[in-house]
């Protein structure tokens, strides 16, 4: 059972992720005061059955309505199901399942409602963690940045590096560990890369049924199409200066490039397509990182990775060998990050979501 403390410095905090690749939900425990990592806890997941992932894909893209209460019923159940089985939390970061994501239109859309969860859970929950954001001029993500910059401190870093989290989309964070803090000037550049797995699963659904291309094996027999890779590199949005952020199918069209192809071109072009992306970003890093740790599903697939390590000018490694877990980065970024809310700190600014001033997007619910 969650027991809910209070005047606490440090809290024992759970995070949850719905990601764009809706596989599943993520859930991890940390231990901070909203600034330091002092340890990470435990981790589960819970895999969305096949039923459920039909009712969050029927809902992509959708802003309200009859679909989007389905998917949001299927998202908080599931969370529900995963973070009932952690003792002794503090506070719960539930970051909900993005629908659809438009910054500079209709705003950002998680389903999952966080009142819901604390009712639930019987634990205060932290949650909306974008609205907040986008209302001050932000793309409200990413927002692991800042999570990220603790991640380098709690490594002991100390001259510039990035993370890079391939997930449905990519994303990337710049740090400077030699800043004392995430706020500071300087310390963070972070912006969405492009498409990462997303289109990858897309063609292996609509091709072979399968949900991604494991270990990259059908990618692995493939060529890549240059021509192609080169329509997609002509896209303003890898030249646009960051900040800057994708909605999961803002790329859902490049699958037509590939239309022509043989199953394993078109596969080894779109997973050229998104190291490529990663590599159109290095250009606007404020300087080069000495090393790019890897997170997210991406970092499993040896094709992507060796993608990378052939465009990028740095070593490429994945988290792991850092000591960290890079299937539960995400969910432990929203655990570190309800903890900054809970203590007024900010959790995104200019150099992560382009917001005009620094900003701790959430709200905290606690159990009636
Ligand atoms: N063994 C593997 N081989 C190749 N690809 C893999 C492997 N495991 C996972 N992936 C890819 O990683 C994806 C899942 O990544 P992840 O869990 O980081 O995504 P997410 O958190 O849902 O997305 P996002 O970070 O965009 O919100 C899968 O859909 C698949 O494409
Ligand atoms: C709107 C939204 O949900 N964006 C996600 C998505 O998935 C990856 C990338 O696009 C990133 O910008 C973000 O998630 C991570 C967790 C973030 O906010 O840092």
């Amino acid at each position: 059972m969650l027991k809910a403390k209070t005047g606490k410095t440090q809290w024992r905090a759970l995070g949850a992720m719905s990601g764009t690749s809706l596989d599943g939900v993520d859930a991890a425990v940390i231990e901070t005061d909203g600034t330091q990592i002092f340890e990470f806890g435990e981790s589960a997941y819970r895999e969305y059955s096949s039923d459920e992932r039909a009712v969050l894909t029927k809902a992509l893209g959708q802003w309200g309505g009859e679909n989007a209460l389905a998917a949001a019923q299927v998202v908080e159940n599931a969370h529900v199901d995963v973070l009932q089985g952690f003792d002794e939390i503090d506070l719960v970061g539930f970051h909900g399942q993005t629908l659809a994501h438009e910054p500079r239109g209709r705003g950002t859309c998680q389903v999952g409602d966080g009142r819901v969860l604390a009712e639930a859970l019987q634990s205060p929950v932290v949650w909306d963690f974008r609205t907040a954001d986008v209302k001050l001029g932000g793309e409200g993500a990413p927002l692991a940045p800042f999570f990220h910059f603790a991640c380098a401190k709690w490594i002991g870093l100390k001259d510039p590096v990035c993370f890079l989290n391939l997930g449905g989309v990519g994303n990337i964070t710049w740090i400077d560990p030699s800043k004392s803090a995430p706020e500071e000037a300087g310390a963070l550049l972070a912006f969405d890369t492009g498409p990462a797995n997303a289109p990858v699963n897309d063609l292996m659904r609509e091709r072979l049924g399968l949900t991604y291309d494991k270990s990259g094996a059908v990618a692995m027999d493939g060529t890549v199409e240059t021509g192609a890779l080169e329509l997609f590199l002509a896209e303003p949005y890898f030249s646009r200066i960051p900040p800057k952020s994708l909605d999961r199918n803002d790329f859902s069209e490049m699958i037509n490039l590939v239309r022509e192809l043989s199953n394993a071109d078109a596969a080894a072009t779109l997973t050229a397509m998104c190291a490529a992306g990663v590599a159109a970003g290095m250009q606007h890093l404020p300087s080069a990182p000495t090393q790019v740790f890897v997170t997210g599903g991406g970092r499993k697939n040896p094709v992507l990775m060796e993608m990378l390590r052939v465009s990028l000018e740095c070593p490429v490694v994945t988290v792991e060998g850092v000591g960290l877990d890079g299937d539960m980065l995400e969910a432990q970024a929203f655990a570190y990050l309800a903890v900054r809310v809970a203590r007024g700190l900010p959790t995104s600014g200019p150099m992560t979501t382009g917001v005009r001033a620094l900003v701790g997007g959430g709200v905290v619910t606690s159990p009636g």
